[in-house]
Formats: C-alpha cells, structure tokens, sequence
C-alpha cells in the first residue's frame, strides 16, 4: 500500500476549484505506486489522476511536467498535466506539491507479445524525436554518479560478492563513458523507467505511458537499454525469469524502434554495454531500496536479486549486436 497522503473531500474540492475540470463526483486512493501518493479522480467532467510528490521537491517538477506536457502537446499518448487558473501545472495540496493529469486508458501487461513490444519501440523512438525541442535539461537523477555514490553508501551492507560485481560493473561504465563512441551517442530527455507497468496498454494498442518521475537528460540508447531489459525479458510460463532477453521480443522492439528513429554506427556499437548499464542502474537502486527502505516503502521493496541476473546475463557478451540490423 502506497497511499502515503490522505486527503479529504473538502481538501480537495478546494483544490479543484482553481482547475477548469469540472465538479468534484468521487475519488479513490491508488495503492499500487511507490514513489507517489496517487488518486483517481472522477469529476462531472472526466477522469483525472491525481499526484502528491512525496519526494521531489517543487523545483523539479517543471522538468517532468513540461516533458509530459511537451509530449503530450506533440500527440504522443502521455498524460498530460492540467494547468491550473494561474498556468501552473503543480500546486501545493496538504503541504506537497501536487498535480492533477488526464487519466489514460489501458492497464499494464505482465507477459508482453511481439506485437506490444513493437508498439513500445515506436513510441520510445517518437519520443526520442519529439525532445529534439524540447529545452529541460536534468540529468538523469539515476545516473553513474548517483549509482557510484550509492554503492559507497551501501558498501558496508552488501555481501562480499555483490559488492565486488557492483564495483566491477560500475568501473567498466566509467571507462565506457569515457569512449570517443559515447561521447557520440545522441542525446535528449528520456523517460528512462519505461517499463511493464508504467505503460497501458489496450490489447497490442499503446493507452500511454505513465511515471515520468525518473526522467532526465540521458542518452536514447540508455532508455531503449531500460525499456529492452524490462519488455524482452524472458520469462517461463510460470513468469520466472533467468535474466536472459527473449530474442523475438527484442528483435520486436527494436524493429518498432527503428521504424521510427535508426539507430547510429555508435549506438550499435555500445548496445551491449547500454544494456548492462541499464542492468546497473537498476540492480543498484533495487539494492538501496532493499538495504535502506524508506519506513512505507518496507512492503513494496522490488527484488534485487533479479537485476543482479539481469546483468550478468547482459555481461557475458552474446552478440546482441546482431538483433540490431
Ligand atoms: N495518467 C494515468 N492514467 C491512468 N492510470 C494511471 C495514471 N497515472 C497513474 N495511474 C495508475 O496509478 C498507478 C501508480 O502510478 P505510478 O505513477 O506508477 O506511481 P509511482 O510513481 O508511485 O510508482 C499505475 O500503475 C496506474 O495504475
Ligand atoms: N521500475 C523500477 C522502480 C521504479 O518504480 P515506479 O513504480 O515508480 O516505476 C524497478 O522496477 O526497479
């Protein structure tokens, strides 16, 4: 359960009352989250989602709601946030800052097919055209400084093993960010945690993606790494996964992609190390989480365990390359 903030009815009646969205019916707290306090909204004017930062600060926000509004101003299926009287797109709501977006349609899927992975491709890679305008430039709050400055606080909590992967995989990226082919890898706002359940879908139709409170400035190859390793993941029919891609689940997405954007000679040539950076970005917050859980997060700690297989898999070198072309 994740409804970190309750609200009241008058609270948010008056709340409403600066937004042009109609009179307030019912709403409902969202337990599924973790980062945000979420509700659905129902107004005499539509459905809404309502969002309490429990982390971000206000200064923050205008990166992610302006993506969010970027996008969704460019037709691509984001919530977009429903500015208030003033043109604000956040205000303060029981002492956070909060804001009110349109509620998409569609739910999550567990088990994708070739054909919602290809769907996924094509919006990551409308994405990644659509920032080329777009002026926010946070860097991505996940990056290998944050990673590296989490491992030094988590080093006295991990087992000898895990630390000894992390350090190695954190240094071989510091030694691929110094690469003349990095540094060549176009760049942009990215969502960077577009997975399974922050996208609806609608039979193998894209509803929208949701969750851009991970984003930041990265490279369009990290975030396609993200997306691949969470969408083309393998799984048994049971829903365990090893940690290995399904290859027909790649060649899916990546065909969505390139239908869109083509990949460069540069990004080809570091998928692999992208898809384990991806790995790294996520077995290390996974970590944190695990070792250093904020007091309501306790419940909904995601396992570790399966990044730690995720990048190992991803650090044995199969030619992944080849899916590319
Ligand atoms: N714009 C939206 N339209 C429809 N459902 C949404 C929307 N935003 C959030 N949700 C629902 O709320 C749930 C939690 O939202 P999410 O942004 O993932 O929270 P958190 O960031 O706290 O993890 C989602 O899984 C989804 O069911
Ligand atoms: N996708 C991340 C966790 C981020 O949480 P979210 O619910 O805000 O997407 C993971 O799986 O570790």
């Amino acid at each position: 359960m994740a409804v970190f903030t309750r609200i009241t009815q008058t609270e948010l009646q008056k709340w409403l009352e600066s937004r042009n969205c109609g009179e307030l019916l019912s709403f409902e707290g969202i337990e599924s989250g973790i980062e945000n306090t979420n509700y659905f909204v129902n107004t005499s004017k539509g459905k809404f989602v309502l969002t309490l930062f429990e982390k971000l600060k206000a200064s923050d926000l205008p990166f992610y709601l302006g993506l969010m509004e970027h996008l969704a101003k460019k037709g691509l299926a984001v919530p977009g946030p429903i500015a208030n009287t003033q043109g604000e797109l956040f205000n303060e709501l029981c002492g956070k800052p909060a804001t009110l977006v349109n509620c998409l349609n569609g739910k999550s899927v567990e088990q994708p097919n070739a054909a919602q992975c290809r769907e996924i491709g094509r919006f990551c890679a409308q994405a990644h055209v659509a920032v080329g305008d777009f002026s926010g430039n946070t860097p991505n709050p996940r990056g290998l400084a944050w990673i590296e400055a989490a491992m030094n606080e988590l080093e006295s909590h991990l087992p000898e093993a895990i630390r000894t992967l992390l350090l190695s995989e954190v240094n071989h990226q510091k030694a691929v960010a110094e690469r003349h082919a990095y540094k060549m890898l176009p760049k942009g706002a990215v969502h960077a945690d577009l997975f399974r359940d922050n996208a609806l879908m609608q039979g193998d139709s894209l509803g929208g993606v949701i969750d851009f409170y991970f984003a930041g400035v990265d490279t369009f190859l990290f975030d396609l790494a993200v997306t691949a390793n969470d969408w083309c993941i393998h799984l048994s029919t049971e829903g365990i996964s090893n940690g290995e891609l399904n290859h027909e689940l790649l060649e899916a997405l990546l065909s969505g992609y390139q239908e869109i954007r083509n990949l460069t000679a540069y990004e080809c040539d570091l998928w692999q190390d992208m898809l384990r950076a991806a790995g790294l970005r996520f077995w290390t917050s996974r970590l944190y989480d695990f070792y250093m859980p904020r007091e309501a997060e306790v419940l909904n700690v995601k396992d570790p365990k399966h990044f730690e297989r995720v990048l190992l898999a991803r650090r044995q070198g199969i030619p992944l390359v080849t899916l590319l072309n």
